[in-house]
């Protein structure tokens, strides 16, 4: 684990910081073309940490243009694999020795807390890109089996140019997740960062510069989704957008795609996940622990959060007095503090949103166990609720808070049925010490990721993506995400008569 240093030495490194402020576009910073900022805040604090370019569609035509120069220059995508390689685990390297630096700068934007910017999302970062930069030297094509008088090689091409959306919930990780896969298989990216949390994005695209990529092939236009997003989408020249965000927009962009160029589209989306615990489940302990990490990790703010504890009635009431008695160990506060598990939400919009869902509850006569109390500075704290019907709004509607729904059931088949029963399918986790009805459960449950007596997302060897209204077209992570940004060709050779 990567070392921890003390809050008041975190403050120290967030004080000198200059936070960056421009958009990155063919190798340099620029301003948005006419003058527009958006200012910056961190959610704890309530004060401006700058002001970042509002961008505009010239803006992205340009990034697009650059891009677009670039991937047919040949500079990145037909540059040798293993140099291609080298350069991204330079910016690897580089991540590394501006760990900090990132780290709190990821804090003081999002409000995620610095121990987990600190132990998760830097080291994962560095993994993320490693990976896949390793990958890029140990693909090989293919040939198809069409007998002797030709051959027929099935090749694997970048796809172009790829417009990257990304969500604010975690922002220098989902970066890597588009960045690392769509760079390795030789694309030019133009990435837009949430506008709430930009700032890593800029960093990134700064030292991938300093590592060597090339100008035009990284861009980061910072700026609304309603204009900068918008222009990713409807573009014409951009050959595939993968985005990670709300259901709501992912499908903004699948409209774009059809109103536009037909560019590819992979979408990442919302969630309502299940953790089913069933009456066998063994050691009620480790069940409680993953099943408040599962609700409350990343403050809820979290597509694969385990928003919805279904559990059978026999194991209920022992679960549940487990569940609040790890939950209170869940520290909330100074996201600069690394004793503290849970930060500021990411701004005071969202903690509105989240916290007009106590008033719900109290209207659908939910039971408040624990939590249903916000502090100023856009903290929440643990929230449980019992009593919850899965047709109910709490156990519906992704809240993107710490706030966990107890459904209670009386048997497999109906835990399944409600876990089902939902308009998403991006993960789950089943609780049980039968195996076979583990993996029952596994095959019966409508989600990309099901876990089995642990919650997770899987790692980067694992494709991470949903069914039903969750995902669209793709996968994030494994040899997928690589897969994805590139298009399969096929070159037919006649080999004439044997001489
Ligand atoms: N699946 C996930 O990981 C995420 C889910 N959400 C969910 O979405 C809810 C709303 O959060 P938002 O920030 O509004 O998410 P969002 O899906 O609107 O934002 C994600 C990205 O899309 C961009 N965007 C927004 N409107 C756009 C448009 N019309 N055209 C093109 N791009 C656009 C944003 O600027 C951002 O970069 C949250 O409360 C949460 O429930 C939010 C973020 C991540
Ligand atoms: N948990 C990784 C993906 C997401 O929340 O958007």
């Amino acid at each position: 684990m990567a070392d921890l240093l003390t809050q008041d030495e975190y403050k120290a490194i967030a004080a000198q910081l200059t936070p960056p402020s421009m958009s990155f576009i063919n190798g340099s910073l620029r301003p948005a073309s006419d003058g527009g900022t958006i200012a910056v805040t961190n959610p704890a604090t309530g004060e401006k940490i700058t002001e970042i370019a509002a961008c505009t569609t010239e803006d992205v035509d340009y990034a697009v243009a650059s891009a677009r120069a670039a991937f047919e220059s040949g500079s990145w995508s037909k540059m040798h694999p293993s140099e291609r390689k080298g350069i991204l685990i330079k910016l690897t390297q580089l991540i590394e020795q501006h760990g900090d630096e990132l780290a709190v700068l990821e804090s003081i934007d999002s409000g995620k807390p610095i121990f987990d910017c600190v132990t998760i999302d830097i080291p994962e970062v560095v993994h993320t890109i490693s990976w896949h930069a390793e990958l890029i030297d140990k693909i090989y094509d293919q040939t198809a089996p069409v007998g002797s008088g030709a051959m027929a090689m099935v090749v694997r091409e970048p796809v172009g140019v790829v417009g990257a959306v990304l969500p604010w919930n975690f922002p220098i990780l989902m970066l890597a997740w588009k960045m690392a896969p769509s760079l390795a298989a030789g694309c030019s990216v133009v990435l837009k960062p949430a506008a709430q949390t930009s700032l890593t994005a800029i960093r990134v695209a700064e030292l991938a510069a300093e590592a060597g990529v090339p100008a035009g092939v990284f861009n980061v236009v910072t700026g609304s989704g309603r204009v900068v997003g918008e222009a990713i989408g409807r573009h014409m020249d951009v050959d595939m957008v993968t985005f990670t965000g709300s259901t709501v927009t992912g499908r903004r962009f699948l409209n774009y795609s059809a109103d536009s160029n037909i560019k590819e589209v992979v979408l990442e989306l919302g969630g309502k996940n299940p953790c089913v615990v069933l009456d066998d489940a063994e050691d009620l302990d480790t069940v409680a622990e993953q099943v408040v990490a599962a609700a409350f990790w990343n403050m809820g703010e979290n597509c694969s959060a385990g928003s919805r504890l279904i559990v059978q009635e026999g194991v209920k009431e022992a679960l549940l007095a487990k569940i609040v008695a790890h939950a209170k160990e869940w520290k909330t506060g100074d996201p600069l503090d690394p004793s503290n598990q849970l930060g500021a939400l990411v701004d005071k919009g969202h903690f509105d949103k989240v916290t007009e869902y106590f008033d719900i509850a109290k209207e659908d006569g939910h039971r408040l166990i624990m939590g249903g109390e916000s502090v100023d500075g856009c903290y929440v704290l643990p929230t449980i609720y019992d009593d919850v019907k899965n047709s109910d709004r709490l156990a519906q509607e992704e809240i993107f808070g710490p706030v966990l729904s107890v459904i209670t059931v009386s048997s497999y088949e109906e835990a399944i049925a409600v876990a089902n029963d939902t308009e998403y399918g991006l993960a789950a986790s089943v609780f049980t010490a039968n195996a076979r009805k583990s993996m029952r459960a596994a095959q019966a449950l409508r989600a990309g990721t099901v876990t089995v007596n642990c919650f997770g997302e899987g790692d980067i060897t694992t494709p991470f993506g949903g069914y039903k209204q969750s995902g669209f077209g793709g996968r994030d992570n494994s040899i997928h995400a690589h897969d994805q940004f590139t298009q399969l060709k096929t070159i037919w050779v006649d080999l004439g008569d044997e001489a």
